[in-house]
């Protein structure tokens, strides 16, 4: 979700840019333009690192002047959900559309407000297996040598984790049981030029090394291994006109030193063919207290990948693995929700002994709904 900033920054634009009045009292919203938001606010709330509850929540539109001449349309509807064909498939996507509303809504096993913990039916479990985690695989990816190469069996699936370390453990897991030889692409990394100040320690601090090691949220890592055939997301809009943006699926077609080609298997453009080139990305995390550049190709394999990563996909198959619980508000709920049938998800949850367990936690801040 985006910080209402954002949507301030554009109502002063069109201010400036439409209204002929100078008294900004009287000028009309949005400069007099009618703008449709669309948004649930049981999802991700926007990032706020370090931020408290109260913070994430008055981040959000709800908490703009913007909200109050606002006028709320409510779907009613869940249309990822597949309707089944007969009355007892009817009522089970009802009855799940309704368990996905109340996990969004904190209501999930009695009433609560901010973190709780809350029981996943049985059914939607792996458990009572000696090895879990290769249950979970092979219920997202059943059979992966057999239909290895088929471009239509990577496109709806996803195992999905809420921690960026957990991912590349199942990503680096599956990738080695991949036919094909193995690519490593390793990226340059340097301190922007307005960091260095010449001075020795800083220079030895900021070492090419020590900027390898630094995994960080939303680029992509030093060392990125390839196979041919293997699902990748894209890290940044390339071409948004042909579909290539930030979350875009592709398969990898050939590995080239200076060049990676890939089809598109996600979105609009399925089946469109292009060629990735390396970008120089700067990290936009807050943790990292200098500014470095890191020139890689913009992709991740994606077996698996994170649930903030996963927003707007809609998957026939997938696997929740809640090694970690979740943190943030809307997380557990969007995880979920990013299945079309009941029948598509399983999830995995272990417990600190590393056991599959039936109970997980939820985060929900009620109060982002009170303005609703
Ligand atoms: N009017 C409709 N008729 C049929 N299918 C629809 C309709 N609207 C949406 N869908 C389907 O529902 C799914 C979700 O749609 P979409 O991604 O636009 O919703 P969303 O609100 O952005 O979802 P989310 O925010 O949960 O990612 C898609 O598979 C889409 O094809």
């Amino acid at each position: 979700m985006i910080h209402k900033h954002a949507f301030e920054a554009l109502d002063k634009s069109l201010k400036d840019v439409l209204c002929t009045d100078t008294n900004m009292a009287d000028q009309p919203l949005f400069g007099g333009k009618v703008v449709v938001f669309g948004g649930d606010f049981r999802q991700i709330l926007p990032v706020m690192q370090g931020g408290s509850n109260q913070d994430v929540v008055t981040s959000c539109l709800t908490s703009s002047y913007i909200w109050r001449e606002c006028k709320v349309l409510n779907l009613t509807k869940n249309m990822r959900l597949l309707q089944g064909n007969n009355p007892s498939e009817i009522q089970e996507t009802g009855d799940f559309a309704q368990w996905l509303l109340d996990i969004g809504e904190g209501k999930a096993g009695g009433d609560n407000d901010g973190d709780s913990e809350i029981v996943i039916p049985h059914d939607l479990l792996i458990h009572d297996s000696s090895d879990p985690v290769s249950d979970l695989i092979d219920f997202v990816y059943p059979s992966f040598l057999d239909n290895f190469g088929e471009q239509d069996f990577w496109s709806e699936r996803a195992i999905l984790a809420p921690t960026n370390e957990v991912v590349d453990d199942i990503n680096g897991r599956l990738l080695s049981l991949v036919p094909g030889e193995e690519h490593e692409y390793l990226s340059s990394d340097s301190v922007c030029q307005d960091e260095i100040v010449g001075d020795d320690v800083e220079h030895n601090l900021y070492s090419p090394d020590v900027l390898n090691c630094l995994h960080i949220s939303g680029i992509p890592n030093h060392r990125l291994v390839l196979k041919v055939g293997v699902p990748v997301m894209l890290l940044r809009n390339i071409d948004q006109r042909n579909g290539l943006c930030n979350g875009t699926r592709l398969q990898i077609v050939s590995l080239g030193k200076h060049v990676i080609e890939a089809v598109v298997i996600s979105g609009s453009n399925i089946g469109f063919r292009t060629f990735i080139p390396r970008l120089s990305l700067v990290p936009t995390d807050k943790r990292v207290v200098f500014r470095f550049k890191r020139r890689q190709f913009p992709i991740s394999v994606c077996f698996a990948m994170t649930i903030h990563k996963s927003q707007g996909q809609s998957l026939s198959r997938v696997g929740l693995y809640l090694k970690d619980p979740v943190f943030s508000h809307g997380q557990l709920y969007v995880a979920l929700s990013r299945v079309k049938s009941k029948k598509g998800l399983k999830i995995l949850i272990l417990d600190e002994d590393g056991r599959p367990t039936n109970v997980t936690r939820n985060i929900v801040y009620k109060s982002i709904f009170s303005n609703l």
